[in-house]
């Protein structure tokens, strides 16, 4: 017999208050403030907004993969090894630090002046690959599938994992991860399996969603992360029939690293002398981090 789906309760739901962050952006940090830690592997999760004139300039990472999904506009990154590219509205980039990276993040030129606004996920890498080579991997809004479910009342943007049949372009990140773009019309049931004891969230970028079923529906605004418990392999959620416009958020599921995080800022190891190693390397030029010297972007200027 089919094993019946087992619901995810919800374990807390955080408020992303924005924060400025970086050369004059905007941030509205869930993951990674004192109110959500310790949900390995996810590291951090903004939701940011750069208007042209801010921005990332010049900074290095060491030990995790940043994922960068862009809402609207476009952002330019150019990194100390002359990878240069840009990411635009539907794309993605997942970038893997490993050893060290230093780049610079930046609003494309083109911009009409409007705010870039995005998410940008850190995933803590597992220890054999902390000091791997870095990697690019660009994924573009036309590679993306998506399918349709509940009468076409919603469509899921499957860039990574897999969804109601469809699976997505594989081997993104080397920590297994899903994420899942949501948009329901007024009235839209999802139903979205997830694999077991995976750390999962939503964070709901527009609209009111509602998760669970029946009397057990809780009622998530924007803006707010949820975070799952472990058990279970589905999650519910639905949008308000009396809804006036879409609901959007997006799904996300990791595999837990049984590992130490110790972090500062952008260089995430596994010990107080991991970290203290990265400063001094970044600082010398060494191990990773030895085109750093002598060089300057020429987006972050
Ligand atoms: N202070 C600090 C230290 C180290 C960093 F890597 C960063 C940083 O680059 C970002 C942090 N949130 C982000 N959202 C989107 C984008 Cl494109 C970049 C960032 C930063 F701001
Ligand atoms: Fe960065």
């Amino acid at each position: 017999t089919a094993a019946c789906s087992v619901p995810r309760a919800i374990r807390k739901v955080v408020l992303a208050g924005e924060q400025s962050e970086g050369a004059r952006a905007r941030v509205r940090r869930s993951i990674g403030t004192p109110g959500l830690r310790n949900l390995s592997p996810f590291l951090m999760l903004d939701h940011f907004s750069i208007k042209p004139g801010a921005g990332f300039p010049d900074h290095p990472h060491r030990g995790q993969e940043t994922i960068t999904y862009l809402l609207e506009g476009a952002v330019d990154h150019e990194d100390f090894a002359g990878n240069r590219g840009t990411i635009g509205p539907g794309d993605l980039q997942f970038m893997t630090a490993g050893r060290g990276i230093v780049h610079a993040e930046m609003p494309a030129q083109n911009a009409d002046g409007s705010a870039n606004v995005g998410l940008q996920l850190w995933v803590d890498l597992p220890r054999e690959l902390k000091a791997c080579e870095p990697r690019y991997r660009d994924l573009r809004a036309a590679e993306i599938p998506r399918v349709d479910v509940d009468g076409g009342k919603a469509t899921i943007k499957v860039i990574s994992g897999q969804s109601h049949g469809i699976d997505s372009v594989k081997d993104l990140a080397y920590t297994p991860v899903w994420i899942l773009d949501v948009e329901m019309k007024p009235g839209a049931k999802v139903t979205q399996p997830l694999p077991q004891g995976w750390t999962a969230f939503s964070y709901v970028l527009e609209g009111d969603a509602y998760f669970g079923e029946g009397d057990a529906r809780t009622k998530v605004a924007q803006y707010h992360n949820v975070v799952f418990d472990q058990e279970g392999d589905v999650v519910h959620v639905e949008a308000d029939p009396a809804a006036t416009g879409s609901t959007r958020l997006v799904i996300v599921a990791g595999t837990p690293l049984d590992q130490e995080i110790v972090q500062y800022g952008p260089f995430v190891l596994n010990s107080k002398e991991g970290v203290y190693k990265a400063l001094m390397d970044y600082q010398s030029y060494a191990n990773g981090f030895e085109r750093a010297k002598d060089w300057q972007s020429e987006i972050g200027k």
